[in-house]
């Protein structure tokens, strides 16, 4: 092994790189934010785009879920709209609804006033990044961005959508609308994942959340072709590419196949099978975030269960199968981070 420096013989990325690692790594999605009483302090009044512009507080919110769950891995703390916003446009957060978009995409105009950030855009970004790679030592940061897809659903349904009628009413009955803005938005993640690579994080994840909503043939036709582009383009940084959504089962294999290094999976797929469907990649998962509510006499056989059929990949960085939930209980994610370090200790 040629590794070197602490942070290349760090569990996530040996794990990430179908390499042996001292014990099964172990972070949460969305481990930052809400679930933490820390992170509602520091946030008061202070609205989530200021919070992204402020580098001591991204550092701050960055470093909570560290500091409580002893996790393997940092995520930076953003939002798959924030270099929407960064580069100007009109898209709000709003606490408990998600996204929404002021004026949602219907035309060529709208595609058009979408637009990448540059490094001169966000260097508040850069700084942030910079002065966390030094403080978190040994420890990964993440960067990461919204997909094409999940993106593009926000902006063309105007907010948070279930059956995502008017972004598939788009894909089929104006293709060249559409493909126009997947591109766009596959843009957008390229310059922010650069950003955020070039400042030190060591890894990167594409969160294509709502993919799962699409048929196979259609991710494949409508969404592939973007999202590859997107790891295409991050490849020359050597960085692991993490690619990650919701309810995939059917898709795992499309997902792998974009260009994905590491593929997440839902608590819906065993690892076993996911690695049937992926091929032989690294995977990340795949604890139900229900499960957090069982008790601990529900949740440490579940944990053995995944772990035990994680060992059929190359490599596994076990998480959640989606985001932690704001009501979820610090105590119970540190003990869960902790039992997983412990038990799977080679
Ligand atoms: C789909 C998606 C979004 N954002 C994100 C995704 C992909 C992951 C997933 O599937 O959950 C990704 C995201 N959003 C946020 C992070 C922070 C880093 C981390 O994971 O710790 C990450 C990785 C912060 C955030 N993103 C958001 C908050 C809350 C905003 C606030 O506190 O004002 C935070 C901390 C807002 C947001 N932004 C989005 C939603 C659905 C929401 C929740 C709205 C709510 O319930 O309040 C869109």
């Amino acid at each position: 092994m040629s590794s070197t420096s602490p942070l290349d013989r760090s569990p996530y990325l040996l794990a990430a790189r179908g390499e042996r690692a001292p014990h099964t790594p172990v972070w949460f999605m969305r481990q930052a934010g809400r679930a933490l009483p820390e992170y509602h302090k520091v946030r008061e009044g202070i609205t989530m785009l200021e919070s992204c512009k402020r580098p001591d507080l991204v550092v701050e919110i960055t470093l909570q879920p560290v500091r409580r769950y002893g996790v393997d891995a940092a995520i930076f703390f953003s939002d798959i709209v924030t270099p929407l916003q960064f580069a100007g446009y009109d898209i709000e957060i709003k606490p408990g609804v998600g996204p929404v978009a002021a004026d949602p995409i219907r035309d060529a105009a709208g595609v058009a006033a979408v637009r990448p950030v540059t490094a001169a855009d966000v260097p508040f970004t850069t700084e942030a990044i910079q002065q966390l790679v030094s403080d978190l030592g040994g420890t990964p940061l993440i960067g990461f961005a919204g997909a094409p897809f999940t993106l593009a659903s926000y902006l063309v349904e105007g907010g948070p959508s279930k059956d995502f009628a008017k972004t598939k009413a788009m894909m089929h009955g104006q293709p060249d609308l559409w493909h126009a803005l997947a591109d766009r938005l596959a843009e957008v993640a390229i310059a922010f994942l650069s950003v955020q690579v070039e400042a030190g994080a060591s890894a990167i994840q594409l969160f294509d959340s709502w993919a799962g909503g699409l048929s196979p043939r259609d991710y494949e036709r409508f969404v592939l072709p973007h999202s590859a582009k997107v790891f295409e383009a991050l490849k020359p940084y050597g960085v692991p590419r993490v690619h990650f959504g919701v309810n995939t089962g059917e898709l795992l294999g499309l997902m792998s196949a974009a260009g994905a290094d590491v593929v997440g999976v839902d608590w819906r797929v065993p690892l076993d099978e996911a690695v049937r469907r992926v091929g032989p990649k690294p995977l990340q998962g795949n604890l139900d975030p229900a499960l957090l509510f069982a008790g601990w006499d529900a949740i440490e056989p579940e944990i053995d269960r995944i772990l035990e059929e994680g060992k059929a990949a190359p490599g596994h960085i076990f998480n959640l199968g989606h985001g932690v939930p704001p009501n979820a209980d610090p105590e119970v994610l540190a003990r869960v981070a902790k039992y997983v370090q412990t038990r799977s200790a080679v």
